[in-house]
């Protein structure tokens, strides 16, 4: 293989210490041996992103001497990588470890001055998990022989635009990459690239919403016109459930890019949702690999679905901690402005709406949403929309959707999954079916979910075939 590029994606189990680093370097080593340009794009240390995340609030909330103390933990997490990867205490490596330290040290300290988290310094500081853990996969590199060279996802080239904690990739974002990754890549280096940042054309620092180093890698797949990318995780590849609540989950060998952006978005909490769609114009495949079990194929991700005859479903998936928010009054639902007001109201406050369905009787509109953003939906809904209406939020609830391409013009797939669900005792609150027919979703009782995800699973027959 030569002259072949692959984009690397390392997450955050296999960043979390330093055998797992050194163990992910040795994974990009052994195909840049083999002749192969590998860009390596890195996620934060496994737990430091939620860190970040609860000292950024503890300073937010006035409480420094807990957040300084959680930074003085990270801070002690990453120069120990740093020395058992063989940095001298006072290599460069070290040096720039502990300016960036500070550098955060001085971010949060301005949070807790202003006792104020804006989505913007939020960023800031949730970013600094992917900038610590990229010098530490670049030294690995250099302990195995190659040359590598680090950088931020803005000095990567990754400009985006101004939705803090969502950023979407600009337009020119590619022609950048292209520009700031191949020279580094003709001289063979091995860029390494801090994941799940971007940053503004003004060079604020963005993120491109969790589990976002996968979007950095198909991001970077696409403006280098990647061979293939390879995102390595700690399991097989994506599965026909979560392997963590079902133990007989098996590994689904092919996936269209559409069937992976359907599971992503119902919950599989394996790739981003967005991962995908930077290679769908041009078709990069993605492979989903076990670093724990390199030669394993895993999964393929490609623009053509791969049926299996009796195989509707492919995969079922789960979002936890859900609210339905129920809109109803009499009557009125059926006035267009009354709808118009009511998506208006959702839209002005970014919420995700993980479904919607609309009693015939038009009295009723009931909306699912993440338990995180109802109240904000109740409040903007109470605000916006009539006052004859009646908004009320029911709590504890979780969707579960079957996800397949094959599910397209069969007859008793919802029914099968009815009829499990049934089975188990599960209530069904709410149903939809795409156009596309590539999911149903269900919302249930959220006390339910694992039993119905169990029973779901084994009604389509989507476990480890059991050996003869
Ligand atoms: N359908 C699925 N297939 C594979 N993994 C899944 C699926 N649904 C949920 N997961 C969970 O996703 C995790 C892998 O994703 P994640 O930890 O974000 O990867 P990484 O941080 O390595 O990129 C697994 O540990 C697994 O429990
Ligand atoms: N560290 C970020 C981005 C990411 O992609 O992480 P991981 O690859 O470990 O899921 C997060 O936790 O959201």
């Amino acid at each position: 293989m030569n002259d072949d590029l692959l984009v690397m994606k390392f997450g955050g189990t296999n960043m979390q210490d330093s055998r797992a680093i050194r163990h992910s370097a040795s994974l990009a080593a052994r195909s840049i041996r083999e002749g192969v340009k590998v860009v390596v794009v890195v996620s934060a240390m496994a737990g430091i992103t939620n860190q970040l995340l609860k000292l950024a609030d503890a300073a937010q909330s006035g409480d420094i001497a807990a957040a300084n103390d959680e930074i003085a933990l990270m801070r002690t997490r990453h120069f120990t990588a740093a020395q058992e990867l063989g940095a001298a205490p006072d290599s460069g490596t070290v040096r720039e470890i502990r300016e960036m330290h500070e550098t955060l040290r001085q971010a949060v300290y301005g949070v807790y001055l202003l006792r104020e988290l804006t989505p913007r310094s939020r960023d800031l500081i949730v970013a600094f998990g992917e900038r610590l853990s990229a010098p530490l996969m670049s030294l690995a590199l250099e302990q195995d022989g190659l040359r590598a060279h680090h950088l931020s996802g803005g000095e990567a080239g990754i400009l985006t635009d101004s939705h803090f904690g969502n950023a979407k990739p600009m337009p020119n974002t590619y022609e950048r990459v292209k520009d700031r990754l191949s020279g580094l890549l003709s001289a063979g280096v091995t860029p390494v690239v801090a994941g799940f940042m971007g940053e503004t054309e003004k060079g604020a620092i963005t993120t491109l919403g969790r589990g976002g180093t996968d979007f950095s890698a198909t991001i970077i797949g696409k403006a280098l016109g990647a061979d293939e990318v390879w995102a390595w995780k700690d399991v097989d590849g994506v599965m026909s459930a979560d392997p963590r609540v079902v133990k007989d989950a098996r590994n689904i060998e092919v996936l269209s890019y559409g069937e992976v952006m359907e599971l992503a978005y119902f919950g599989a909490k394996v790739l981003h949702p967005l991962a995908v769609t930077p290679l769908q114009e041009s078709g990069i495949p993605l492979r989903v690999k076990s670093a724990a079990d390199p030669d394993f194929p895993g999964t393929l991700v490609q623009a053509q679905p791969r049926d299996e005859a009796g195989h509707p479903v492919k995969a079922v998936t789960a979002i936890r901690n859900v609210s339905i928010i129920n809109v109803s009054g009499a009557g009125v639902l059926g006035i267009p402005e009354v709808i118009a007001s009511v998506f208006d109201a959702i839209a002005r406050e970014n919420v995700t709406l993980l479904m919607v369905s609309q009693s015939s009787s038009m009295s009723n509109v009931s909306l699912a949403v993440q338990t995180v953003d109802a109240e904000r939906t109740v409040n903007a809904l109470r605000a916006g929309v009539s006052l004859e209406l009646r908004v009320e939020e029911q709590p504890g609830v979780a969707v579960l959707a079957i996800v397949g391409s094959g599910m397209r013009g069969q007859r008793g797939v919802s029914a099968r999954m009815f009829t499990a669900l049934a089975d188990q005792d599960v209530n069904v609150l709410m149903i939809s079916q795409g156009s596309s027919e590539l999911n149903v979703s269900v919302a249930v009782e959220g006390t339910h979910v694992d039993a119905a995800t169990l029973a779901v699973h084994r009604a389509f027959d989507l476990g480890t075939p059991t050996p003869a």
